[in-house]
């Protein structure tokens, strides 16, 4: 081929690396390198470092604190207590969920590993020194680490707001209630479940653990007192509105406060809230005139940060004889440890729970949470759904499950017998949500045929057989799930963090040499922001995917944005990039249609330039335009190629996967092998298929852990029983299963380029295929229910139980 000849319409589309394109992700050059720039990497000259004493009690009066001896510690600079913090008003700061939260212990602590005094030294090691040395005379008091006795008890946890009647989300009932939440219409739910030929009813326990990310929490304070500007560096999920937390907190003007999230290695939910040690170091700060460093171990950021889940669901699910479902009852009693920190929607003391009606068409539904104070690490809805979907896709997976043993039929033609059907899209379900697209019945029998159900079916049949025989002391199980996710919150109508309406942003500039920047409201965490939102843009104006720089992070130049998590990023920055694309693309066709000399409507836009209409050889390439923006005098139009929006979008985005995970089970060992897990996912547009892929493997992982053996687990006496990694289970390679993965495309019908969030969907539809392929193992031999995790002692104890050892 002659070098001189134009590239093709073809070479030139895949010359962008726009939507569809399995680019390699830009940021890895960086992070296999060892060249990423995490918070410890920040050092600062003259940088302090801060840590905390923490509580050995889960409950008890402190009454005293001394800290002559830790300030005797040489390189101990200062000890800050609740008495410090008092003065500024900083002693309790506000929780994202209308609660209060000590920053440090203000007369008694409410959970092990509390905060109770800051050490500011000048490294780490003074700092640990000082912490030894500090006197705290403790006064056990008892202690409530269930949920069920914790609403039944005289012990007062919450002494601050005992007398409370009323909380931020209605009526308390019990000085350790904190809400009740309900939506939907139990009387008629009541009377559809009494009516019914079947009813199946169950308590599905979603236990506690936690996201538990490679690098735990942390951050870099450094208040300049001649400019009056304090920098804070740290793990933010959100750093627009820890920048106006701060400012609200502190009295500092918004202006005046500039927060950096750098890399940051895995945030899972974890990195959402505001946490003590950010207060402490920023105060520390301004006492010392230093910039203070608060970096968690491992231990803290399992014992003291965000956990998730700790939902106990009570349902009943009804249906006619045939497996019609007709109502679904649910009442969760939500365990929210010492104060309530979860990090939802203001609306939403439960998140987005009222989703439990799955992906099925449920005529009338109810649920009710009531959520209740414990003696246990507050914080929770974290780790790959912030919004209690993953709970809500368990709980309503585990009840078709427990339907389908009542009916005796078939877990899958169950589900497909109940499915929204295509044709009823937009689709508002029992509970209110109005589902924006989806085609559950394609995608199931896509899935179902790829691993051969039926066969499977026949050989589970026939290892039965055997295993009665004592040919085999294997079982199998096959575990099915179709779940329906909730991402993309907004609209700023129902949506908002602390009166901040949940919509995102993008601001673009492209250069005069045809290259761009653009800057998003929201935060990568490892999901790969810098590679997608280029491709988003590359397809929209033109420009090379390689030649637009994606920047996030930094409040003093990113548009304001509620930041990353619930997969929000890509349902609405992703959405607000786009439309400051389109913004981008109107001005250059004027400026286009005035270089080609023709009228602003005879050009339109193709792949990388505008064409005359009609004339294809007439063109002005994104290039040429963007140059002429800047050195030509265009009538009628600004200098400069920029734009912003802000982006609120119309409603969520609801995508859906359908997975099955085929597992042997050891009935002597409880040991198991995943020997197939099938994932398919629809997430809409998809922009990037290898990132996709890498999203679902990385959930599909995390979902194992929680299935199978990860947990948050305390003692009677509140002692933190998982605080390290001989505990708490993380998956390595070892145990890691290969995955298949497929996928359906149904475009969500109101986003610019119909694309659906994805990065939560494999732990939210992972969790519930995992337990329901152990369950499934079991089910000839009459298991109903086992709560998670599916460790290989629980998974022996459920053989024992249902006597298959003889
Ligand atoms: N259709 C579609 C969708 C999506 N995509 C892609 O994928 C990713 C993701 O996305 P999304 O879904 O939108 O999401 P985002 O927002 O971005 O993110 C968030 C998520 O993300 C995930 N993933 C991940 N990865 C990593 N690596 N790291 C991390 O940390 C993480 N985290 C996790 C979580 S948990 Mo939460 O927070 O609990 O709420 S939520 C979450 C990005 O890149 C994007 O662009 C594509 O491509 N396509
Ligand atoms: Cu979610």
């Amino acid at each position: 081929m002659n070098d001189q000849s134009p590239p093709t319409r073809e070479q030139r589309v895949a010359g962008l690396k726009g939507l569809g394109c399995s680019r390699k992700r830009v940021e890895d050059a960086r992070f296999t390198q060892g060249k990423g720039n995490y918070v410890d990497d920040v050092k600062l000259p003259g940088m302090l470092f801060g840590d905390f004493v923490r509580s050995p009690y889960a409950h008890a009066r402190v009454n005293a604190i001394r800290t002559e001896e830790a300030l005797k510690v040489p390189g101990v600079l200062a000890v800050l207590t609740a008495k410090d913090l008092e003065p500024l008003s900083l002693h309790w700061m506000p929780t994202l969920a209308g609660d209060k939260q000590m920053v440090l212990a203000d007369g008694k602590v409410l959970f092990q590993g509390q905060e109770v005094a800051f050490v500011v030294a000048t490294d780490r090691y003074a700092a640990a020194d000082g912490i030894a040395a500090v006197e705290v005379d403790y006064e056990e008091l008892p202690v409530l680490t269930d949920p069920f006795e914790a609403l039944q008890s005289d012990v007062v946890l919450r002494e601050d707001i005992a007398d409370q009647t009323e909380g931020a989300h209605g009526a308390r009932r019990h000085h350790n209630h904190i809400f009740l939440w309900e939506e939907g219409d139990e009387a008629a739910t009541n009377q559809a479940i009494e009516s019914a030929e079947v009813v199946a009813e169950e308590m599905v326990y979603y236990h506690r653990t936690h996201p538990c990310p490679l690098e735990t929490c942390g951050c870099v304070a450094s208040m300049d007192k001649v400019n009056g500007k304090l920098t804070v560096y740290g793990t933010f999920q959100a750093p627009h509105v820890v920048r106006t937390v701060a400012s609200l907190l502190s009295g500092i003007e918004e202006h005046n406060i500039r927060v950096i999230s750098p890399d940051i290695g895995g945030g899972f939910g974890n990195k959402v809230g505001v946490y003590p040690g950010y207060v402490c170091s920023i105060v520390a700060s301004i006492v010392t005139g230093k910039p203070v460093k608060w970096i968690e171990n491992r231990m803290d950021n399992l014992m003291a940060t965000a956990f998730a889940r700790d939902y106990w669901m009570k349902g009943k699910i009804s249906a006619t004889r045939d497996g019609k479902i007709t109502g679904l009852h649910c009442h969760v009693t939500a365990d929210h440890g010492a104060f309530d920190a979860c990090a939802d929607p203001t609306k939403f003391p439960a998140g987005f729970f009222h989703i439990c009606t799955g992906s099925y068409d449920i005529p009338v539904a109810y649920v009710g949470v009531d959520g209740v104070y414990t003696n246990k690490a507050p914080g929770g809805v974290a780790y790959r759904c912030s919004f209690r979907v993953t709970e809500a896709a368990y709980f309503i997976e585990r009840m078709i499950e427990v339907l389908a043993i009542e009916l005796g039929m078939d877990a899958a033609e169950l589900r497909a017998k109940n499915f929204i059907r295509a044709d009823q899209f937009p689709y508002t379900s029992a509970l209110g949500w109005e589902y924006d697209s989806g085609d559950y019945h394609t995608a199931w029998d896509k899935a179902l045929k790829a691993v051969d159900y039926e066969g499977l079916r026949r050989e589970q049949a026939e290892r039965v057989e055997a295993f009665k025989r004592g040919e085999t002391r294997k079982l199998l199980g096959i575990g099915l799930t179709h779940f329906t996710e909730i991402v993309g919150a907004g609209p700023v109508k129902n949506c908002d963090i602390l009166g901040m309406g949940m919509f995102d942003s993008c601001e673009i500039r492209v250069h005069p040499t045809g290259s761009a920047i653009a800057r998003l409201g929201t935060i990568s965490q490892g999901q790969g922001h810098a590679t997608t939102f280029a491709q988003i843009l590359a397809s929209e104006i033109g420009i090379p995917a390689d030649s637009i720089t994606i920047e996030e992070g930094d409040t003093d130049t990113a548009p304001y944005g509620l930041g990353t998590y619930g997969s929000r990023s890509t349902p609405v920055a992703g959405a607000a990039t786009a439309m400051a694309g389109r913004k981008i693309r109107a001005k250059a066709q004027m400026i286009a249609a005035y270089l080609l000399e023709v009228h602003d409507d005879d050009v339109e836009f193709d792949v990388d330039r505008f064409v005359v209409k009609g004339a294809p050889e007439r063109f002005k390439t994104m290039a040429e335009i963007a140059y002429a923006a800047y050195n030509q005098a265009i009538p009628g139009v600004e200098p400069g190629l920029e734009a912003v929006s802000y982006y609120d979008p119309p409603n969520m985005t609801y995508p859906f996967g359908a997975y099955i995970c085929v597992m042997e089970i050891d009935v002597d060992t409880g040991v198991h092998e995943i020997r197939q897990f099938y994932a398919l996912d629809d997430c809409g547009t998809r922009i990037n298929p290898m990132v996709i892929e890498g999203q679902v493997h990385g959930g599909l992982t995390e979902a194992l852990a929680i299935a199978m053996g990860q947990e948050i687990a305390y003692d009677e006496i509140g002692n933190h029983k998982t605080a390290t990694f001989m505990d708490f289970f993380i998956p390595t390679a070892w145990e890691t299963p290969t995955y298949t993965t497929d996928h359906t495309e149904t475009p969500s019908p109101h986003h610019p380029i119909g694309a659906k969030g994805v990065g939560e969907s494999p732990n939210v539809g992972g969790v519930p295929a995992f337990s329901n392929a152990v369950h499934d193992a079991f089910r000839a031999f009459g298991l109903r229910q086992a709560h998670m995790p599916h460790d290989q002692w629980r998974v022996w104890k459920i053989a024992h139980d249902l006597g298959l050892h003889g």
